[in-house]
């Protein structure tokens, strides 16, 4: 007999399956649309195309340039239409229900609030207009037949010098919608323990935060983040497989870091398609989270850009359902693996497993015995 549960899934039962995500940039998921439409009302000319496909093709191909710096240039044009509360709240409002419409259940969606400061508004007002759009966008959602979390992760550009402040804000709204704390931006030459400050601020305040480490930059980057800076999770963390080693015959060998990510179940928050256009990956095929997942790491699936990299959560799914053949009993782990390590309080992460995500899964597996009975049923009774 053969059980679908061993199969791949199709595309329409990977938009179904209820997803996690844990790394999504709120200026990386525009709909082209939207940005056409503020740069309009807010007299932005610099927009390379006026065009909503065109544009969505640029961003797409502008970002597929094989290094990082380049990649993060194309943010300019987003974040310079969200200097408004209007426009942060629509965005943040878009960003929910686009995710909840691709099947997400639970989201983390980061943004640098100091990058919203060019027309006047506060750090405060930034975050509050963020946080009231995801909350219209959870209602829009829900209204639609969905239902979708949204907390908000806040990010320091680790180019700069506001780490400690944006660390305090997301502490001072951390029962108001923000769940966390960020460093992002160029890898090369910023070391994460250039924001010790920051990181031991969050630690005293028993609060919660991931760092983008070992993408452009290898072991030491992570290390760093680990064991100087104390972060929850890795953003990216790919390059965590140079401390791995795979020999002829197929015996693993795991280095000191490495050993050490999989035994404290560090969460790794991988972007395979954001990681091919940066260069930190050469093919989903070759993707290290192949591995990684055979190795039983922590690794969960995310989207990191969705407008930069053309993608969303279920065709994230569907890239490595063709490169490494994985069933809805992978998707389960992945996702289980995400919720597990969100930063919200573990009661509500359970019940999410327990109530929301399992169920679902659940329902899918459960497809082809229904669709084996209509078959059979149906040549049964013309048989008899
Ligand atoms: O993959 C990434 N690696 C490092 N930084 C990134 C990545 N994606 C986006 N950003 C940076 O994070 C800022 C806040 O959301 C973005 O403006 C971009 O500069
Ligand atoms: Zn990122």
């Amino acid at each position: 007999m053969t059980s679908q549960t061993a199969s791949v899934p199709s595309p329409d039962q990977i938009s179904r399956a209820p997803k996690v995500l844990l790394h999504d940039h709120l200026d990386g998921g525009l709909r082209p649309g939207t940005i056409i439409d503020i740069a309009r009302a807010t007299g932005y000319t610099s927009l390379p195309e006026t065009e909503a496909d065109k544009l969505g093709i640029w961003f797409r191909e502008a970002a597929d340039s094989g290094s990082l710096e380049r990649y993060l240039e194309t943010f300019a044009h987003t974040c310079a239409v969200m200097q408004t509360r209007d426009a942060l709240f629509r965005v943040a409002a878009e960003c929910a229900e686009d995710l909840a419409e691709d099947g997400v259940v639970y989201a983390e969606v980061r943004y640098a609030p100091e990058q919203h400061l060019e027309q006047g508004l506060t750090l405060e007002e930034v975050v509050e207009a963020v946080n009231e759009g995801f909350r219209e966008g959870e209602r829009r959602a829900r209204a639609n037949g969905h239902r979708i979390r949204v907390g908000a992760l806040l990010t320091a550009m680790r180019h700069a010098a506001r780490a400690l402040e944006i660390a305090e804000l997301a502490n001072s709204y951390r029962d108001s919608g923000v769940v966390g704390f960020d460093i992002a931006g160029a890898e090369a030459g910023f070391p994460p323990t250039r924001h010790l400050d920051a990181f031991e601020y969050l630690k005293r305040e028993n609060n919660h935060f991931t760092i983008h480490a070992g993408e452009a930059f290898g072991l030491p980057s992570i290390w760093q983040a680990l064991q100087w800076c104390g972060a929850d999770r890795l953003g990216h963390g790919v390059r965590i497989i140079d401390d791995i080693e795979v020999a002829e015959d197929g015996t693993v060998k795991l280095g000191r870091l490495a050993s050490y990510v999989r035994d404290k179940r560090i969460p790794l928050e991988m972007c395979p398609t954001s990681n091919l256009q940066t260069g930190a990956a050469t093919s989903y095929a070759e993707h290290p989270i192949g591995l990684l997942r055979k190795l039983h790491f922590r690794a969960t699936v995310n989207t990191d850009n969705r407008l930069m990299s053309g993608t969303s959560m279920s065709q994230e799914f569907e890239h490595l359902t063709n490169a490494f053949g994985y069933t809805l009993e992978d998707m389960q782990w992945f996702t289980v693996n995400a919720m597990k390590s969100a930063f919200i309080p573990f009661d509500e992460r359970l019940a999410m497993i327990n109530d929301v995500i399992k169920p679902g899964y659940a329902e899918l597996k459960s497809e082809w015995l229904f669709q084996q009975t209509a078959t059979t049923s149906g040549s049964a009774a013309a048989g008899g």
